[in-house]
């Protein structure tokens, strides 16, 4: 499906949107209730990537496809290798086929799993024949993706003689790591994280019978407060259901959009967001963002709009996510009239006065392309290609844009 957005004003009131619950969190504790079926879990999202992990939880299939579903794929083939007598092929999509496992397949099979690739080394599809693990000692490189060690930790407790991870060089997505340990914690699970050292101890009791509440998503509440920073002085919008103290990186926002001249405060489970000033054009936004990779796209797009600057760094994962998006960012905001300069880990936006009109915005497979774009329907009428993709992690995306006053066109 391709889309046309009409150059829109937020007007619509009441300017509310409920976001569907985190998928980090989401596909972390439907593992952990695979684990501890004593657990239930409340506002679970209901984006692609948790339905395939409740999917493949379920199935009795030789072949699971997990799609784009990255957290699903690396937490899975740690849960699966840990399954005695299960025996499983986790496959997915033509990118995920493309998207590094090998220094988690490595950790496993140094743990004694079970792990063979069926097609390129190093890559999905993998065959996993589960095994009782024993062994609980291994290193791993922690700079390519966090989620290879939030893979180990969800295993860790189930283990006969839980896991100690020995994390090698710097490591990349950390509050990722922080929200798997404190999930692990609210289970009452005995875990560590301390410099390059994490401890899972075995979880001998039963876990006790709980209730979770999954918060609602950070990295999809980017994309409003794009809105907010591209919308005119006063415009506010709130955004439920989320807690004061989140287990999100991603939650970083609040205090990063406040240079764009948004305010964010707090008050029974809803963000208010609200424009109180305006940014000055010879503004340069400098920010590191190792810790929350996923709203790159939308902070670069923010600037475009805006008109202003940015130098961002800490991006080395965003090259072997759903897409290339350092290269898919350079290409659409070019097309759109921007200069953008990559490596394979900074972007560099130029500051620039025009963004041209009716450019069809190319999305690669990848919902944060699309949804980090469309907050440009603020500033000029513009299209997005395969407008579907925002299913991954916000399948109401575009229907929740249209209650704010957003002009959709479906092609
Ligand atoms: O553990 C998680 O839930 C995630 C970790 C991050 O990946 P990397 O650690 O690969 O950067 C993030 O980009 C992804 O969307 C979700
Ligand atoms: C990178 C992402 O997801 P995953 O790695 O789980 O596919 C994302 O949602 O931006």
């Amino acid at each position: 499906m391709n889309i046309t957005l009409e150059q829109s004003e937020i007007i619509q009131e009441p300017l509310h949107v409920t976001i569907t619950g985190s998928k980090s969190e989401s596909n972390r504790l439907l593992v952990l209730q695979a684990l501890f079926p004593n657990i239930s879990l409340e506002n679970v999202s209901n984006s692609d990537d948790s339905d395939v992990m409740q999917m493949a939880l379920k199935s009795t299939d030789d072949i699971v496809d997990i799609h784009h579903a990255g957290t699903t794929m690396r937490f899975l083939t740690a849960y699966f290798s840990s399954q005695a007598g299960k025996s499983v092929t986790l496959t997915g999509s033509k990118r995920m086929k493309e998207r590094p496992i090998k220094i988690l397949v490595d950790a496993l099979r140094d743990l004694g799993a079970d792990i063979t690739y069926v097609e390129n080394d190093g890559f999905p599809p993998i065959k996993i024949s589960g095994k009782k693990i024993t062994q609980n000692e291994v290193t791993l490189k922690a700079n390519v993706s966090s989620q290879y060690i939030s893979a180990l930790m969800l295993i860790g407790s189930s283990l006969e003689h839980g896991l100690k991870l020995t994390l090698d060089g710097e490591i990349t997505s950390v509050p990722y790591i922080k929200m798997t340990l404190n999930l692990l914690h609210q289970l009452g699970i005995d875990a560590e994280f301390e410099g390059q050292v994490i401890t899972v101890q075995p979880k001998l009791d039963p876990v006790d019978k709980q209730t979770l509440i999954v918060e609602s998503d950070w990295s999809s509440a980017s994309y409003f407060f794009s809105i907010v920073a591209l919308s005119a002085i006063g415009t506010t919008i709130t955004l439920s259901a989320y807690k004061d103290s989140s287990l999100q990186g991603d939650s970083v926002l609040a205090k990063i959009y406040k240079q764009f001249g948004v305010e964010t405060t707090f008050k029974d489970n809803t963000i208010t967001l609200q424009k109180v000033s305006l940014v000055s054009k010879d503004t340069v936004i400098t920010l590191d963002l190792v810790n929350a990779p996923d709203i790159a796209q939308t902070i670069a797009v923010t600037c475009f709009g805006l008109g202003i600057a940015c130098d961002l760094s800490g991006l080395h994962t965003l090259k072997i996510k759903e897409t290339d998006r350092l290269e898919a960012l350079k290409t659409e905001i070019e097309k759109l009239g921007g200069h953008v300069y990559v490596t394979d880990k900074t972007l560099v936006l130029d500051a620039s006065e025009v963004i041209q009109e009716d450019v069809a915005i190319d999305t690669y497979n990848d919902h944060r392309m699309a949804m980090a774009f469309a907050p440009l329907a603020l500033c000029t009428k513009l299209r997005v290609n395969d407008a579907e993709v925002v299913s991954k992690s916000y399948p109401e995306f575009w229907s929740d844009l249209e209650k704010i006053g957003f002009k959709i066109i479906k092609n």
